[in-house]
Parts: structure tokens; C-alpha cells; sequence
């Protein structure tokens, strides 16, 4: 069984609050854009906005989930600097459909015109940024095996960017949820 086909990776308070908190900082200091699926803002599809993280932030969140990632996958997270972390901030409304998150062509194409990040890379991150009770709904699922999570804030999700990994957000009902996005590349031990 190669690492790619190994389970979702789950662990509680993964990154200090005190990370989080910096994080959080600097999305409230900044702008957030409509964040895309396949090139495409299509708010029935995904309703999010999403701030970029500055590579400091998104290697301290690499170092605090380097050693779970490398037990549970038996790989070691490699940071991709040109490519930015993002936050996501979703409201009410449709949050993420089933999706994987392996980048096909026709992202990257639609990336050259739409201004948005290509998040690409072997690994997603997502790092819970605010607590369950702040929101309604937005549980992060996954199709195969079944499974939904609503993880308090600091808690690590890592799963293979490959296509079977079909995971999406339930839609928001009330409130905010913020997550964070770092998307890595895969060393051999
Ligand atoms: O916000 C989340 O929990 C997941 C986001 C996601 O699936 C993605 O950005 O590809
Ligand atoms: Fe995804």
C-alpha cells in the first residue's frame, strides 16, 4: 500500500492557539477574494473567500505537523514556497461540493487570466482556525470510507491530493468557519 491511499490523518491541537491566533490576525488585516472551483467562481458550487498566508506562517504550520505526518504517511511534508497557504472563510450558504484535489489542466489554464492561486502539491493540510460552536453545519466529509468531521480549532486534517480522496465542506447554516489550506510536497524517507 503506497502512502497515497492511506486514511485521512486527524489530530487535535496539532497547531498552538497562539499560531491560529496569528493566522486569524492577519486575515482580519486583509482583504478576502471569491475563491474559485476550476477556474470558476460558481457560489452554488463553493461559497468561500480566501486571504494568502505568508510563507513564514505557512512553514510554522508545516513544522508543527511534520512529525504526525511523517508516523501516519511515512513521508515528510515538503514546503512548496512559491506557492501560497490561503485561508478560507465561508458563510452561510453552499460550502465546498465533493471535490479532490489533484490540479487539472484546465485549473491551471484558468489560473493564467483569473488571478487566483493554484494550490497544487502531493498533500492537503487543513488546520481548523475557529471553533465548531461558531458555525452551523460545515462539516468536512469525506465519500470513501465515509466520514465527517467538525474538528475544534487547532486540529490537523492531512490527506493525499489524489482523486480518491473526495472530500467537500457541508453547507454553512450559521455563522463563520475559517479554515486554513497548506498545501505540501511529498519527500521519501
Ligand atoms: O476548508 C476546508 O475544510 C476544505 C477546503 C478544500 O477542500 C480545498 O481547499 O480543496
Ligand atoms: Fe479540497
Amino acid at each position: 500500500m503506497t502512502w497515497k491511499s492511506r486514511l485521512p490523518l486527524i489530530v487535535e491541537s496539532a497547531i498552538p492557539l497562539s499560531l491560529c491566533g496569528a493566522l486569524t490576525d492577519h486575515v482580519k488585516n486583509h482583504t478576502a477574494r471569491p475563491r474559485t472551483y476550476r477556474g470558476v467562481i460558481d457560489e452554488s458550487l463553493r461559497k468561500s473567500e480566501y486571504v494568502e498566508i505568508p510563507v513564514h506562517l505557512q512553514e510554522a504550520v508545516i513544522s508543527h505537523c511534520a512529525a504526525h505526518i511523517r508516523s501516519h504517511f511515512e513521508i515528510a511534508p515538503k514546503c512548496i514556497p512559491t506557492q501560497p497557504a490561503v485561508v478560507y472563510r465561508y458563510g452561510p450558504g453552499v460550502g465546498f461540493v465533493a471535490h479532490h484535489d489533484e490540479v487539472t489542466d484546465i485549473e491551471r489554464e484558468r489560473a493564467r487570466t483569473n488571478g487566483q492561486p493554484v494550490v497544487g502539491g502531493d498533500l492537503t493540510l487543513v488546520v481548523c482556525l475557529n471553533t465548531p460552536d461558531s458555525y452551523g453545519g460545515g462539516e468536512l466529509f469525506f465519500e470513501n470510507p465515509a466520514q465527517e468531521i467538525k474538528p475544534s480549532c487547532g486540529t490537523l486534517v492531512a490527506f493525499p491530493a489524489t482523486r480518491d480522496h473526495i472530500h467537500g465542506v457541508r453547507p454553512i447554516t450559521r455563522g463563520e468557519r475559517v479554515t486554513l489550506v497548506v498545501r505540501v510536497d511529498a519527500e521519501c524517507l
